[in-house]
């Protein structure tokens, strides 16, 4: 089996380099296809830029699996009580690919393809949210701490989980009480599956969520128990961040460096796909169809609303999500333009959290910013998740809706998110058969900046430095009156 020496070891000190992301791990296709003795053909996009960014899985990590509230079962209890059919969406037990064959040292083994959805998550009841929340603020790649204060992480998860958990409710309230993001994603990955067949590949499809059930972890046990034998992981994010596919990726390495099976195993993941031509074709489609429920569509405004992420992501940790939105908006109105549509449109970010900066600008103030303007139609299209959830539901439809209104805008649209459009699917599985050549086995992990520190003199100076710290935090009216702000 391949072991892929992997060049993306980040810097200590630096978890996030632009290195890292702005490395080209792709394979050639052409050479790695030769490994296969299969009738599926290894499409390679007319035009490069329109293929997905895949990497074997790369080498940073730190344990989130202590991170976490909520517990998900034992490590070899891979079905939750819940989901007793599990995240894994298989008609067969093997996958025959045709009659693949894929020769592993010296004898040949049946191929068994996985592809594992990497995905939010989100509660299902309202007594779910506090949990669920606190999972979320617990994540090192959601709220960033200097090693110093990395012993607070928790209680500091606990506390900004039980301020935000009322509002929250709020909003999970409105749109029926609970998430609607585990059964669209189910029904995605029975889509996948489906459309995978078509191709004549049979896999298995897991879900992982990140911050709910079905978690990664449990997924990744899932996995291993199926025995799978080449794996494809595939974000359901199209523009990659670290708070979203990179938070993701890091369970995945913590779980597959410390399995003997899992670190071995061919992984290919596709980082980001927001410049695929069957997604930027299938969001102007949908863009096109609202635009028609308009009485003069050429007057609309198109209006991207991405999820924000805060500044310090993109200038301080190298974030790509910011550069990669901007590209994935300019294709989407290449796109338009090409079949004769050039109505205006801006990009703003919405659903910051807390009290520090964020990308800007402000979704709710460019609508009111719009509206003073003289702009009368707006057609609010969502950009950075792939289903209908809280963001778009109740965020978007609700209060933005009526903020427009308000503003002086009249005529208020809002495009759906792709869900399951079967030519959005249909892409989805051409770039799990494109990234499937260039699977590669784990290679030994590195220490970070996260793991412990085994020296007791330094750790006993940092939690004494960090206490006080933390202590002054805490204490900051500064602080106080951010929480009570912006949290509640
Ligand atoms: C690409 C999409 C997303 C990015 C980037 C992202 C970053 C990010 N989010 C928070 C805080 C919250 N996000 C919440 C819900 C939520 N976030 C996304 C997507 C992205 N987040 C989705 C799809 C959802 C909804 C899931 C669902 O239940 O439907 C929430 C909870 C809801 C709320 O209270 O508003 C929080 C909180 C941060 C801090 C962040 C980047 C650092
Ligand atoms: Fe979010």
């Amino acid at each position: 089996m391949d072991v892929t020496s992997c060049s993306s070891v980040l810097p200590k000190t630096k978890l996030y380099g632009p290195n890292f992301y702005n490395s080209d791990a792709k394979f050639s296709l052409s050479h790695s296809c030769t490994r296969f003795r299969t009738s599926v053909s290894c499409h390679s996009s007319k035009n490069s830029q329109h293929n997905s960014t895949t990497q074997p899985l790369a080498m940073l990590c730190s344990s989130s699996r202590d991170n976490r509230q909520a517990t998900f079962g034992e490590s070899h209890q891979p079905i939750d009580k819940r989901n007793p059919v599990g995240k894994t969406f298989s008609s067969v037990g093997v996958c025959e690919y045709d009659g693949t064959l894929v020769e592993s040292h010296s004898h040949a083994t049946e191929e068994k393809i996985g592809v594992l959805l990497l995905n939010l998550g989100g509660p299902e009841t309202l007594n779910d949210v506090q949990p669920f929340l606190y999972n979320l603020f617990a994540d090192p790649d959601i709220i960033r701490l200097p090693s110093l204060f990395q012993f607070i992480r928790r209680p500091l998860a606990k506390l900004i989980s039980v301020l935000r958990a009322p509002k929250s409710k709020e909003g999970y309230a409105a749109i029926g009480g609970g998430s609607p993001l585990r059964k669209i994603t189910d029904e995605q990955a029975h889509a996948l599956k489906m459309a995978l067949e078509a191709k004549n590949l049979h896999a298995n499809v897991y879900i992982g969520m990140r911050y709910w059930y079905p978690f990664t972890e449990e997924a990744i046990q899932q996995i291993k128990k199926d025995r799978i034998t080449r794996l494809v992981v595939l974000p359901l994010y199209p523009q990659f961040s670290i708070s979203t596919t990179g938070s993701s990726i890091r369970v995945l390495q913590s779980e597959f460096r410390e399995d003997a099976y899992l670190s071995r195993l061919p992984v290919s993941i596709i980082k980001s796909w927001y410049q695929r031509e069957g997604y930027i074709k299938s969001v102007a489609d949908l863009i096109m169809k609202e635009l028609e429920s308009f009485t003069e569509p050429a007057e609309v405004r198109i209006f991207f609303s991405a999820h924000g992420v805060p500044v310090s992501y993109v200038e301080e940790a190298g974030d790509p999500y910011k550069d990669q939105m901007e590209e994935c908006i300019y294709l989407i109105m290449q796109e338009l333009k090409a079949r004769g549509v050039y109505n205006e449109h801006t990009l703003a970010y919405q659903s910051r959290v807390g009290p520090v900066q964020w990308l800007k600008p402000y979704t709710d103030e460019v609508i009111v910013e719009l509206g003073q303007k003289g702009v009368k139609s707006l057609l609010a299209v969502p950009i950075s998740f792939v289903s209908e959830h809280i963001e778009t539901l109740e965020e978007i439809d609700m209060e933005y809706k009526e903020l427009a209104l308000e503003s002086g805008i009249q005529n208020w649209g809002r495009v759906p998110a792709l869900n399951c459009t079967s030519s959005f699917i249909t892409d989805l599985a051409e770039a799990v058969v494109e990234a499937l050549p260039s699977a590669r086995a784990l290679t030994t992990a590195t220490s970070t900046s996260q793991e412990i520190d085994h020296d007791p003199v330094r750790y006993a100076i940092k939690l004494f430095f960090g206490s006080i710290l933390a202590f002054l935090l805490f204490l900051s009216p500064k602080m106080i009156t951010a929480f009570r702000n912006h949290l509640i």
